[in-house]
Formats: C-alpha cells, sequence, structure tokens
C-alpha cells in the first residue's frame, strides 16, 4: 500500500482538514502530494475506487487492456453516452478510472503535449498566467525523463529542454519497436510530413515518437499515485481515504458568496461528512466533477430544477464538453511482410526479465500528427475554413463557442498557427496490435486514426438526484458537420500512407475499413458506424472569463464561491492536440503553487 492512504473512514473524519480533495486521481493526488510540502497545513482526499497498486494489471503498464476495458473490472467506472443520434445512435464507451491514481492508473501510458498556440489560447479566453511559456516549469515540474537513442525518430538520445529530469512521473520510450515502423515513416516522409525529435517544444506537428509514463528501471506504470505518494511519506498533514464516494458538498450563503464546509461522502452505504477548514477543491474528473458541482447546488437552474436540487449558484456546469473521436483502422499484410515482421518477445512467450515486464509495457510508437491545411487541397481547405464561418454566423452560439471558434479558425487558416494539429495516424506498438494476428488470424497493421479538435460541443449532467447514479453523458459526436469532414481527412491521410512506398508493397488491402469502402459517402457510413473516443473529455467547468461563459476563473476557484476550485481535466476550455495526462499533472503543479501562495 501507498503511503498515507487508510480504509479507515471513521479515523479519517475525527480530524477536520484544511483542504478536502474529492478524487485521488491523476490531478488530486498530484495536487495533495505538492500541498503537503507545507507541514503547517492538512490535507484529506476522498477516492472512491481502492488502491491497487500492487496488483499486476495497475502495476504493470500493459494492464491497461484489463483495467480500461474488461467488463466488470473494478479498476474503471463503465460509463456510456447517450444515444448518439448523428453517429447511427450509438452509445459509446466513455470508461474513466476508478482507482487509486484515477484514470492515470489505467491510460494507455502516452505522454504527449500539445502545440504551444493552444495553451497560449487559455491566455486569449480569460486566464492569465497560462501561456505555454508560464506552464512550461510546471510540465518539467512533474517528469523525470530518461532519454533513449532508439533509431526510430533521429534526436532522442538526450534530454531536451522542454522536458523535465526530476519530477514524480518516470517517463521513458519504448523498449521494442515493430519492425513496420520504419516502412511506416517513410511512407509518411513522401508525404512531406517532417521528422519532430522534440515535440515537447511547443510544436506537436509531424512524426514524432510518443514517450511513455513508464519507468523504464522496472517496467512499472508510473501513474499519480505511485510517482506522487511516496514522496509523502512520514508527513502526517496529508491522509487519503479510499473507498470514499463523495455525494454532495454541503454549501452555505455567506454575503453574496457561496462557502463550502463540509463534504458527504459515502463509504459501504454509510454516510460519513468531513469538515473543511479552507477549500473543497474537486478533481473527480470531467464527468464526475460536474455531477458533484450540480448535486450540491452548483449548475444550471433547467437541470437542477428537475430533480428537485435548489440552485444556488447559476452557471454552466457540465456544458462544453469536447471529446477526440478515434477509429481503429488495420491493413492486412503480404505473406513476405508476415515472415519478415519482428515480434515482440513478450507476446512471442519469451519470459521478461526478471522484476520487469518491458514488452507489455510498450504504447503507441510515433504519432503522425498534422493540420488540416497542410493534408489537404486548396479547395478542400477553403471548405473547413467556409464551416466555421458558417458557425460563427449562427447567432445562437455561446459566447464560448465564438471565441473558441474564432481561436480554431486562426489555427486553420494561418500560418504562424500551423503547428496546431488536427489529424492523427498513430502507430501502434501495444501488444498483440502492431502486425501481430487480429482474433480472426489476420496478420495487419494497426493505425488508430483520430480528429484532435472537434468543433461538436456535448454536456453532462445529473440524470437523477441519486449521486450512485451515472451522469447522462452526451458529448454530440459528429453534430456538426466540420467533424465528420475532418475524419473523413484523417482516413484519407492514413490511406494515402499505406498506399506509398515503401509501406505499399507490404501491404495487399486494408482490412478496417474493408477496401469496398471508398467513396466519401460509403467512407462516411464507416464512421458513423465505427466511432468510438479516444476517452480525452474536457472542458466541462471549463476555465474561462465569467461572461465567456466560465465555471472557474484563472485560480481555478468557481465563480461566486469563496472556497471551492476544480483543479483536473474539467477545466481545459477548449480540446487540446495531445493526449492530456501530462496537460493534467501540470494543471496540478501549477494548481498547487496558486493554492500554497495563499497559505502561511
Ligand atoms: C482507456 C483510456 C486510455 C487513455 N490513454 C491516455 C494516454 O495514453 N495518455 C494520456 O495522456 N491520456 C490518456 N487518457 C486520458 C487521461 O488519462 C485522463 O484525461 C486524465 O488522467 C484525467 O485526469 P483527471 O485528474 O481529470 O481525472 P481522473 O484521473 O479520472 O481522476 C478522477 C478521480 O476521481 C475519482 N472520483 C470520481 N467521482 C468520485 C466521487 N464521487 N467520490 C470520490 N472519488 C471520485 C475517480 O475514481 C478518479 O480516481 C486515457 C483515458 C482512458 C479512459
Amino acid at each position: 500500500m501507498l503511503p498515507n492512504v487508510t480504509s479507515d473512514a471513521s479515523a479519517f473524519v475525527e480530524k477536520a482538514y484544511d483542504y478536502v480533495i474529492i478524487g485521488g486521481g491523476t490531478a488530486g493526488l498530484a495536487l495533495a502530494s505538492r500541498l503537503s510540502d507545507n507541514p503547517n497545513i492538512t490535507i484529506g482526499v476522498l477516492e472512491a475506487g481502492q488502491d491497487r497498486s500492487d496488483d499486476p494489471t495497475i502495476r504493470l503498464a500493459g494492464g491497461w487492456l484489463v483495467s480500461a476495458f474488461v467488463p466488470g473490472a473494478e479498476f474503471h467506472w463503465p460509463f456510456e453516452t447517450t444515444e448518439q443520434t448523428h453517429a447511427a445512435g450509438q452509445k459509446v464507451d466513455v470508461h474513466r478510472g476508478k482507482v487509486l491514481g484515477g484514470t492515470s492508473a489505467i491510460n494507455a501510458l502516452m505522454w504527449t503535449r500539445a502545440s504551444k498556440a493552444e495553451y497560449d489560447a487559455l491566455v486569449e479566453l480569460g486566464n492569465p498566467g497560462w501561456s505555454f511559456d508560464e506552464l512550461l516549469p510546471y510540465f518539467k515540474r512533474s517528469q523525470a525523463h530518461t532519454p533513449q537513442e532508439n533509431n526510430i525518430i533521429p534526436g532522442t538520445g538526450t534530454l531536451s529542454p522542454s522536458q523535465g529530469s526530476y519530477g514524480p512521473v518516470k517517463t521513458s520510450f519504448n523498449t521494442w519497436y515493430s519492425s513496420l515502423i520504419k516502412p511506416f515513416l517513410a511512407a509518411a516522409a513522401t508525404l512531406s510530413i517532417p521528422l519532430n525529435s522534440d515535440p515537447n517544444s511547443g510544436n506537436m506537428v509531424g512524426m514524432n515518437n510518443v514517450t511513455r509514463m513508464v519507468d523504464n528501471e522496472d517496467g512499472t506504470r508510473s501513474h499519480s499515485g505511485a510517482a506522487y505518494l511516496p514522496r509523502t511519506a512520514g508527513r502526517n498533514n496529508i491522509s487519503v481515504l479510499v473507498g470514499a464516494y463523495t455525494t454532495k458538498i454541503a454549501i452555505a450563503k455567506e454575503g453574496h458568496e457561496l462557502v463550502a464546509k463540509q463534504v458527504h461522502f459515502d463509504v459501504d452505504g454509510t454516510n460519513h461528512v468531513v469538515r473543511a477548514n479552507e477549500e473543497v477543491i474537486l478533481s473527480a474528473g470531467a464527468y464526475q466533477t460536474p455531477q458533484i458541482l450540480e448535486l450540491s447546488g452548483i449548475g444550471k437552474t433547467s437541470v437542477l430544477s428537475k430533480f428537485g436540487i435548489e440552485t444556488l449558484l447559476e452557471l454552466p456546469v457540465g456544458d462544453n464538453l469536447q471529446e477526440q473521436l478515434l477509429i481503429s483502422t488495420n491493413a492486412s499484410l503480404t505473406d513476405e511482410a508476415v515472415s519478415n515482421l519482428s515480434v515482440d518477445p513478450f507476446i512471442e512467450g519469451l519470459q521478461p526479465e526478471p522484476g520487469k515486464d518491458a514488452a507489455a509495457t510498450n504504447t503507441s510508437g510515433p504519432f503522425i500528427s498534422v493540420p488540416i491545411r497542410s493534408a489537404t487541397s486548396s479547395s478542400e481547405h477553403a471548405e473547413f475554413v467556409a464551416l466555421l464561418n458558417s458557425y460563427l454566423a449562427d447567432e445562437s452560439l455561446t459566447p464560448l463557442e465564438r471565441a473558441q471558434f474564432t481561436i480554431q479558425r486562426r489555427w486553420l487558416s494561418s500560418a504562424d498557427s500551423s503547428n496546431v494539429a488536427e489529424l492523427l495516424c498513430e502507430f501502434s506498438c501495444m501488444p498483440g496490435l502492431a502486425g501481430l494476428p487480429l482474433a480472426d488470424g489476420r496478420v495487419t497493421l494497426w493505425n488508430p486514426v483520430a480528429h484532435l479538435h472537434p468543433t461538436s460541443r456535448g454536456s453532462v449532467h445529473i440524470n437523477s438526484p441519486d449521486p450512485f447514479a451515472q451522469p447522462s453523458i452526451d458529448p454530440k459526436f459528429l453534430s456538426r458537420a466540420y467533424d465528420m469532414k475532418a475524419f473523413l481527412q484523417a482516413l484519407r491521410l492514413r490511406e494515402k500512407i499505406i498506399r506509398a512506398p515503401p509501406l505499399d508493397s507490404m501491404i495487399t488491402q486494408s482490412a478496417i475499413p474493408p477496401s469496398s469502402v471508398q467513396t466519401d459517402e460509403e467512407v462516411e457510413a464507416f464512421i458513423k458506424a465505427n466511432i468510438t473516443t479516444f476517452a480525452h473529455p474536457v472542458g466541462t467547468a471549463a476555465m474561462a472569463a465569467r461572461n465567456l461563459g466560465g465555471v472557474v476563473d484563472q485560480n481555478l476557484k468557481v465563480y461566486g464561491t469563496r472556497n471551492i476550485r476544480v483543479v483536473d481535466a474539467s477545466i481545459i476550455p477548449l480540446q487540446i492536440s495531445a493526449t492530456p495526462a501530462s496537460t493534467v499533472f501540470a494543471i496540478a503543479e501549477k494548481a498547487a503553487d496558486i493554492i500554497l501562495a495563499t497559505t502561511s
């Protein structure tokens, strides 16, 4: 068990805490750990999941395919969306981590950072202090990277100035690469896609090798519990209660402000109450932070009144949900290519080194991330601009949407912002999925494809006054035509890569989507029927100016409250072109400095 973790609720509530953090996940534990550096303040964390840091499924990075997806696994919240009317009525699985470490304990380990323009946009949305340059020290403070020359993307053997070397989260590169990677990169190079050896520098575009949250000393996952709790060993000012499900924050009105006094939580059917002397901080993730705010009376009256909840504070909690779409593609290989494949030694059944499970920790290989302008003809590009212009002409847009689309149009059009990627074609080295047989025996090249900056805006809201009921999650996938058009371009990009030399000579045909899917109409029908999520929801308690529709200010304080903050992926107001965990850690690191500056 990790230090300062307890399952004794009675002992936990005997004390009051200066700071009560709801959610011992990615952000929650990083924040708690940093706050505990001040010995004069006390921190109590409520986490619904258990400490399973010793379970191989959590400890060994390759376990995520079980912990995140296997039905009935105790490590995730088995959430699904509402029926997605623009995606063939599907309900899409949108699981989240329910375990100490949260989603960082079950995710796919990729540690990527978006481009400078995307963090600078945070300032434009009303958040001074959040530019790329101002966030960079926090990115670095969270990370200890082990560079490794790996012969995939040259130039990765030394630590770049944009990577951290002494932080709690250990990052490294894969220990095994498929022999298909080099032909894949060579094919992408024929499309003038540049190599990018330092995607953390504020430019994500090109072919970049993905860093993983893996400690390459022992092949273990560096999730927020394993990374941030050991540094609290021996401290008595921090306590993390597991198995504790928060049901409500008790909030009082004092003058014009709301003040959080206590947090109610459930352990095995018994209600408990813990007192917060200074602040209550929500770190329950992009789906459950809004749920808890709404259950506590902060949100939209149009939602709360349906369930008999008095609105203490009117804020657009739960709106502005932005989620990236992903589809897996597979290409069938020639017999010769199959016979020349290198095979992951773990999959081959070879014994990993004692104490290591190295091959099972391998995650994505290179990302190919490109802006729409570099993947389309000028007339196709003009159609994207026209679509954004038509959205901006819509008077029913919210102020936040208007501000976001203005920024997105600039990214789409301006050469200065050409390093904001929208289309992603990923090469995966995950066990069993890279050049290895699928369930039906076919050996394929596996490339997930994603659209990174959707224009669809959805919501997550309570669906019941029952705190244990799953909130209603509606990302409104593909509800704006731009997103379908962009996804089509992402699939076309992948098609161009597999049809380019030298990769083309190794591939017989596309297996998924089948080669019979050719016209735009056929590809669109395929997309609608096969859409899944990249599992990166953001924006549901957006950090933005209040008059734009923000829920929290630049200090992460909920508007209109004296002492309620949000510190997790919910605050990211506009989707980023990266996997979000490293940004969530940077948010937690910065939040710690903001809060510690108010303490003595
Ligand atoms: C399958 C999958 C793969 C992913 N792959 C990647 C990847 O490779 N790279 C990447 O960067 N990102 C990835 N992500 C996304 C990324 O991990 C998350 O966006 C990020 O970790 C979210 O951090 P958070 O702090 O906002 O929330 P979380 O880490 O989810 O923390 C929320 C915590 O709050 C707890 N909680 C919720 N409700 C309550 C309650 N009522 N009471 C008490 N506790 C509660 C939860 O149990 C959880 O521990 C992936 C996500 C998934 C699901």
